[in-house]
């Protein structure tokens, strides 16, 4: 499905749900893709794995989502200009629904390989009407219906409401899960109920007076309109050919050498037509009468293969036909006509069973080359005409560029000159390569745009490795999220000081000294950081050979006491096996109450203050070499939980005066 379709889900998801929901949901989905190219294909499945996920997120169903997504393409598509064409479709809403299978046919140029779903009104009344939904995509019933109430209610001022009368193949439904959407065998047909005032609509339609000069006029012959459409047939109600214009007999010769040219008047329309839309159709008489609004598109069955057999078959005299008369090259085109016709028959059983064969190339999603020329799409409508109990098939081929017209064997002039079917291709060719240009302009964008998205966010990535380096993360985003300060109190937390000792002589002038200081040094807080276990530790800061940490803060955590032991006997044993020589590292603890906050605008810092971090820092000062000294309570708090304490007696310290404290031998068994 285009991305067009994905572009417009996730602006709106962004925007409704914010873009937290969106990358949420693309997590969910595992969508690898961080924006939708307008023009490129992607898994048709993304669209219900979207909804499932959002209907995840928010707890709305999964049909809300869906119908949600339906109207997000609506008020999407604006952006690029397309409620121009739904304001331009009519006057009424029912207008609007007989025409959306001709707004996607027109949107063929733009989106080539788009399978767009066919629409048709079958009942109008001053409450409403029905519309039969047929697709080959099976879960977007709530989509369409999300389109249609947010087109009646943007751009017609209607209310409406919609719901399903009757469904065929379509699974989806409140379904809370994701759903396959396949464009598997199944053709999805859905009658819809729409529910709205069309007093207008209907008023009008009643009263509109023919003009008194419109009643003398005789009925037309229809010749007139083979001559003005020389691609139409005219039908019986067995659904059998009985007129066709000269250019649809003249191409179906060219596409079938070999076979008798009369052949094709009388014969039945599937015998010489394949209907691609609308997608398993019935055709006979009631229900193509019912189907006067949709847009019909029929391929020419062609066993045609090259212009040789083409030349010679177009001379043998069918009328008094005799084998034997036959030149070789006549033979040759006869014998291969037969036997391309069979295979085409054979090709058609086996799609007939699956379904699913599609004349649709997958990779340039044009419709696969025959083996010499192309088949030929005709796209019209089915007229009743009174006069003959006849239905006409009043078309013109679906060309889109000049190679396609040479590719079916036809020639401009072979064109109708007063439809639009010249200025059409012409258009289409100038318009594909025109927009050939701007898809390679795009894409180069888009590429472009991806790599500065993915450089972005890696920038991101590090700015972000670096920030929470210097302030918490759960501080980080508090901060992200609102403006004012952020300052936290703690009740308890403990505070780890360690300091690692004879790394450098101050008095030393020797670079090389300072150089191995900064070495060593770099080695030991490395080897501190790896101990640092986040949430239950945080590393706050280093000063000069002082390595400063916390446990309890910003995330408070009640082990706070046990966590600091811990990373005290952790790091002791680690610093002892690196044994760098003459280096020792000395440790302080203690707990209490914090104030925390981040402080400083260029290199904000996240800072802890209070008696208890200078009480933490004396504690480590006035510790030995390779020991673990503990404040009093500290130390009562952990002897409690089976760490081994033993007892220092009182120690003068500085701004404290005489404290108790205590040698953490170690952590419990
Ligand atoms: C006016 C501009 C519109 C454009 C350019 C447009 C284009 C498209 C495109 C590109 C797709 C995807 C088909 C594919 O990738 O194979 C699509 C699908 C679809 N469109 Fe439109 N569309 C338009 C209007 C509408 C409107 C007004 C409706 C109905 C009210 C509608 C109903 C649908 C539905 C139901 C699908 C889903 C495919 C499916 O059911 O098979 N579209 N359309
Ligand atoms: N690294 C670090 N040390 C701190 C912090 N807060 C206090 N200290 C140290 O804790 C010790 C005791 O702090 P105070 O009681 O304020 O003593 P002081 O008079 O400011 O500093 P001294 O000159 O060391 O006595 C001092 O050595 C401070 O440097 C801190 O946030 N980070």
């Amino acid at each position: 499905m285009y991305g067009m379709l994905y572009e417009s889900v996730q602006h709106y998801i962004q925007q409704e749900y914010g873009m937290d929901t969106w990358k949420k949901i693309c997590q969910i989905v595992d969508c690898k893709h961080q924006s939708f190219k307008t023009h490129q294909i992607y898994p048709d499945k993304l669209m219900p794995d979207f909804a499932a996920a959002l209907s995840a997120c928010t707890g709305e169903s999964f049909d809300f989502c869906m119908n949600f997504f339906g109207k997000c393409f609506v008020r999407f598509f604006s952006n690029f200009g397309y409620d121009k064409m739904i304001r331009s479709t009519g006057r009424y809403f029912c207008d609007f629904l007989q025409s959306i299978d001709n707004i996607h046919v027109q949107m063929r140029f733009t989106y080539p390989k788009m399978k767009s779903p066919s629409m048709q009104l079958t009942n109008v009344d001053d409450n409403g009407a029905v519309i039969l939904y047929r697709s080959g995509r099976t879960g977007m019933s709530k989509y369409l219906i999300g389109q249609m109430t947010e087109v009646a209610k943007e751009f017609y001022g209607l209310d409406m409401t919609a719901y399903v009368l009757e469904s065929q193949n379509d699974i989806c439904g409140g379904t809370a899960g994701p759903i396959k959407l396949t464009d598997g065998p199944l053709t999805v047909i859905v009658k819809y109920r729409l529910d709205f005032d069309n007093r207008d609509y209907m008023s009008k339609r009643v009263n509109v007076i023919a003009h008194p000069s419109q009643l003398k006029m005789p009925s037309v012959d229809l010749n007139v309109f083979l001559e003005l459409f020389p691609f139409t047939i005219v039908l019986d109600h067995d659904m059998r050919i009985t007129l066709a214009g000269e250019k649809i007999i003249e191409t179906w010769i060219l596409h079938n050498p070999g076979v008798n040219p009369k052949s094709f008047i009388g014969s039945h329309i599937l015998e010489r037509f394949k209907c691609r839309r609308p997608k398993d159709t019935l055709i006979e008489w009631e229900t193509i009468l019912q189907m006067r609004t949709v847009l019909f598109e029929f391929e020419l069955i062609r066993t045609g293969h090259n212009r040789a057999a083409y030349d010679a078959a177009l001379n043998i005299d069918f009328d008094n036909f005799d084998e034997a008369s036959l030149n070789e090259a006549q033979s040759m085109a006869l014998a291969s006509a037969q036997e391309l016709s069979a295979e085409n028959a054979k090709d058609d059983a086996v799609a007939g069973t699956s379904k699913s064969k599609e004349e649709i190339d997958p990779a340039t999603g044009q419709r696969r080359h025959s083996v010499g020329l192309r088949s030929i799409l005709l796209k019209g409508q089915m007229f009743y005409i009174k006069d003959v109990d006849s239905l006409i098939f009043l078309c013109s081929p679906l060309i889109e560029n000049l190679d396609e017209l040479h590719g079916i064997g036809l020639y401009l002039n072979d064109l109708n000159p007063h439809g639009l079917s010249r200025e059409l291709v012409m258009a289409g060719w100038q318009h594909c390569s025109k927009l050939e240009i701007m898809f390679e302009k795009e894409e180069q964008r888009s590429d472009e745009l991806e790599k500065s998205l993915e450089l972005a966010d890696s920038w991101k990535r590090q700015g972000d490795e670096l920030l929470y380096s210097m302030i918490p993360r759960p501080i980080a985003e508090q901060m992200r999220k609102s403006e004012e300060h952020v300052c936290q109190s703690f009740e308890e937390v403990s505070v780890i000081f360690i300091e690692v000792l004879n790394v450098y002589d101050s008095s030393s002038n020797n670079i090389q000294d300072a150089m191995q200081a900064v070495t060593t040094l770099n080695k030991v807080f490395s080897a501190l950081d790896e101990e640092i276990i986040s949430p239950f530790v945080y590393k706050v800061e280093t000063v000069g050979m002082v390595y400063m940490a916390v446990s309890g803060a910003p995330d408070v955590n009640p082990l706070h006491a046990e966590h600091a032991c811990d990373l005290a006997l952790r790091v002791m044993k680690k610093v002892k096996a690196h044994a760098l020589p003459g280096v020792a590292i000395r440790v302080g603890i203690n707990s209490g109450p914090v104030v925390a906050g981040v402080v400083g605008l260029k290199v904000p810092r996240y800072c802890l203050f209070g008696d208890t971090v200078n009480t933490a820092s004396r504690m480590e000062s006035s510790s030995d070499p390779w020991k673990i000294q503990l404040s009093n309570y500290t130390a009562l708090k952990v002897q409690k939980v089976g760490y081994k304490v033993e007892a220092r007696g009182f120690v003068k310290v500085k701004g404290k005066g005489e404290m108790e404290t205590y040698w953490l031998l170690e952590g419990p068994e």
